[in-house]
C-alpha cells in the first residue's frame, strides 16, 4: 500500500526531511506567521533557523491593506528583519497587472480603489494616480445628491477599479465603486484576492473576497483576481527571485488560495498549518473541492521546535 495523504510534521525525523527537501520557502502571512498583531509561537526562531540553513525566504500575502514597505515595518516591529524585495502582496500583484496586462498609462490613466493604502501606495510607486480608497470624504454617510464623487460626474480618466480588503467598507464606498464598474466598456475590474474570511486572534472575520463579491453582484461583473492562487503572481515571484520551482515549498493556512497556488504552480511541495483558517479534518479531506497539501502541521513553529529538541 502506498501512502498518498498529507504527511503530518510531528516528529523530528519528518521535520528534518521537510527542511532538507527545499531550498526556498514561500510564506503566507496572516494565519501562518501572525494573527493581526499577535506573532505565532516560535516564528522568529523558525525563520532564523531557515536563514541560518541558507534557505531563501519569501513572503506572499493576499492581504492588500499594507504596501510592501509597510510590511517591512510590521516585520521589524516583531524583531524580524525582512527586506522589501522578499515581500509580495496581492496589492502589489494587482498593480503589476494594471501596468503589465492592462497597460494603463502612468500619469494619465487613473484607478479607483476600493481598499486600503496597500493598493494605492503600490499604484503610486508605478506612477498611477488613484482615487477613492482611504479618502475621508468616503467616510461620510452616502447621499447621491451631495457625494463629492458624484456631483461633478465621474472622473473620465479612471479606467480600472481595484478592490481589496477594506475594514472601513460602507455604502458610500460600494455605491461610488459601482458607478465606475457600470462603465463596462472603459473600466476594468480587478480584485486583489478571493479569501472569503480573514483570521484574527480568536476570531474569523469577513475577508476581501466577501466584499468584492458584493461589487460583483451589484455590477453583474466578474473581477480578475490577482493574488494567490493566480499563476501570474507566482510567475512574477519566480522570475524576480530566480527560483527553482521544484525546490520551493508554499506554506499557508488556506487550501483554496495558498495550497492551490503551490499545487497549480507546480512547486516542489506545500505545507498547510492549522493556526489560521483550516482544520485537520479539512486538511485530510480527499473529496473536497481543493487540492491536498503535501505536509501539514499544527503550527509553523513545530518545524523549529521538533528539530531543535
Ligand atoms: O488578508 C487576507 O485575506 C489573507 O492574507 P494572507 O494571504 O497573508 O493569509
Ligand atoms: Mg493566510
Amino acid at each position: 500500500m502506498t501512502l498518498t495523504g498529507p504527511i503530518k510534521i510531528k516528529s523530528k525525523a519528518v521535520a528534518q526531511e521537510f527542511l532538507d527537501s527545499f531550498d526556498s520557502f514561500l510564506f503566507d502571512c496572516d494565519g501562518v506567521l501572525w494573527l493581526g498583531s499577535h506573532l505565532l509561537p516560535s516564528i522568529k526562531e523558525t525563520l532564523k533557523l531557515l536563514t541560518d540553513l541558507g534557505k531563501k525566504l519569501i513572503f506572499v500575502t493576499n492581504n492588500s491593506t499594507k504596501s510592501r514597505a509597510a510590511y517591512t515595518k510590521k516585520f521589524a516591529g516583531f524583531g524580524i528583519e525582512v527586506s522589501e524585495d522578499q515581500i509580495f502582496t496581492s496589492g502589489y500583484a494587482s498593480a503589476v497587472y494594471v501596468r503589465d496586462f492592462l497597460k494603463l498609462q502612468p500619469g494619465k490613466d487613473k484607478v479607483w480603489v476600493f481598499g486600503e493604502s496597500g493598493i494605492s501606495e503600490e499604484l503610486s510607486l508605478m506612477g498611477y494616480e488613484s482615487l477613492g480608497g482611504g479618502d475621508p470624504r468616503l467616510d461620510e454617510t452616502f447621499d447621491f445628491k451631495t457625494s463629492p464623487f458624484l456631483v461633478n460626474g465621474l472622473d473620465p480618466d479612471v479606467h480600472c477599479v481595484v478592490a481589496g480588503l477594506d475594514t472601513k467598507v460602507n455604502y458610500h464606498r460600494l455605491a461610488v465603486s459601482l458607478q465606475y464598474l457600470q462603465k463596462e466598456d472603459s473600466v476594468h475590474f480587478v480584485g486583489t484576492n478571493v479569501d472569503s474570511t480573514f483570521p484574527q486572534k480568536g476570531f474569523i472575520f469577513p475577508g476581501a473576497g466577501s466584499t468584492i463579491a458584493s461589487l460583483a453582484c451589484s455590477s453583474g461583473r466578474t473581477p480578475v483576481y490577482c493574488g494567490k492562487p493566480n499563476i501570474n503572481m507566482l510567475n512574477t515571484i519566480v522570475s524576480a527571485k530566480n527560483l527553482d520551482k521544484s525546490k520551493c515549498c508554499m506554506v499557508g493556512d488556506r487550501l483554496n488560495t495558498d495550497i492551490r497556488f503551490g499545487v497549480e504552480g507546480s512547486l516542489g511541495g506545500t505545507l498547510l498549518v492549522l493556526t489560521g483558517i483550516e482544520t485537520e479534518e479539512r486538511a485530510l479531506e480527499e473529496d473536497g473541492d481543493h487540492p491536498q497539501p503535501k505536509y501539514y502541521a499544527e503550527k509553523l513553529g513545530d518545524v523549529y521546535e521538533l528539530t531543535s529538541s
